[in-house]
């Protein structure tokens, strides 16, 4: 029963999660985690204030375009500390740079890390908890494109685009999930799915990279299923066709004609069009966003 506004609390908390059948054949029975205290609507309550970013990040794919742009947006909302995970950090060392110069207050580390190698991805999460104190975050942004139609389409190119864009995402999230748990502090995982997971790209043949970002859409549900119970929320973000590098070279000149000519609003989405879904799915703001995708194409997918 809401009381002056505000949910009747008591309700809502000590709720008993139905319970879940483990690996080893036991099954787990837990308290549902509370949701956020009050006041809601008054003093630090108000919603400006709930799009603050709290606690530490690990932004997998940290040297891209539209990562560094989401890295910037989460520390301009408070992240305290950022560790960036890339195959080739190099490639950013001015943006990094120019983070660490914008941000001195902020922990900003960097790991070399392969998404598709399990072991060293657990290393370099545990390295990050030992030097930033805790992980609270997790944006899976690495991922990888090929234009290649499916009568031509190797084993290797198949097996690398999922392992990076699918697979890659699955460990890392595993990863940091296991970290969060031994936390016992909850956290947020997004993944940086597509509008290619919706519906097939056109004009380019991407049936690789389209059934990567698919899997990532339902991959979220499953795991917001599973690990709620530890204040675990997953979500995606399906951003449509975003100026940036990977949407440059391999013939993908006339096909960017085709986009902009296909969408409602007549263009591309620049970098910082990403941010603010980033920032709700990462703050108090979407304590309730759970196996949510948002999708940010300017209407691309309804044309
Ligand atoms: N740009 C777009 O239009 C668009 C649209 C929808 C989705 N996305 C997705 O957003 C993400 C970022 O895209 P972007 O445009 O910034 O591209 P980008 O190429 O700038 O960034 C991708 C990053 O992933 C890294 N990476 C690749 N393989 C890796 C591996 N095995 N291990 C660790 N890191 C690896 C790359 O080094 C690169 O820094 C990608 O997952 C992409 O599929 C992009
Ligand atoms: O659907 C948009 C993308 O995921 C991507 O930018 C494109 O398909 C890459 O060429």
């Amino acid at each position: 029963m809401a009381q002056n506004g505000e949910p009747a609390r008591d309700a809502l908390v000590n709720r008993q999660l139905p319970e879940m059948q483990l690996s080893d054949g036991s099954s787990s029975s837990m308290t549902a985690p509370p949701p956020p205290a009050p006041p809601y609507l008054s003093g630090e309550g108000r919603a400006v204030y709930r799009f603050n970013v709290e606690g530490n990040a690990i932004i997998t794919g940290g040297a891209g375009t539209l990562a560094l742009e989401g890295a910037r947006a989460l520390l301009e909302h408070g992240l305290s500390g950022l560790a960036l995970f890339d195959l080739n950090l190099q490639q950013a060392a001015d943006p990094i740079a120019a983070l660490r110069t914008d941000f001195p207050d902020a922990k900003i580390i960097t790991k070399k890390v392969d998404v598709r190698d399990a072991e060293s991805i657990g290393a370099a999460v545990n390295e990050t908890a030992g030097q930033l104190g805790s992980v609270d975050i997790l944006c899976c942004f690495a991922g990888v494109v090929g234009c290649t139609h499916a009568l031509d389409m190797s084993v290797d190119e198949w097996k690398r685009t999922m392992d990076i864009n699918s697979t890659g995402s699955f460990l890392c999230a595993q990863a940091v999930a296991r970290q969060m748990v031994d936390q016992n502090s909850g956290g947020t995982i997004v993944f940086i799915a597509s509008i290619s997971g919706h519906r097939v790209n056109f004009p380019q043949p991407q049936a690789a990279y389209n059934v990567s970002k698919a899997s990532l859409l339902h991959l979220k549900n499953c795991l917001a299923a599973e690990w709620s119970r530890y204040g675990i929320r997953v979500n995606s973000i399906s951003p449509g066709y975003m100026d940036t590098i990977l949407n440059e070279g391999a013939g993908l000149e006339r096909a960017r004609n085709v986009w902009a000519n296909r969408n409602p609003m007549g263009r591309m989405g620049v970098p910082q069009e990403l941010t603010g879904p980033l920032v709700l799915l990462c703050s108090a703001a979407g304590s309730y966003i759970n196996a949510a995708d948002i999708v940010v194409d300017g209407g691309a997918i309804v044309f």
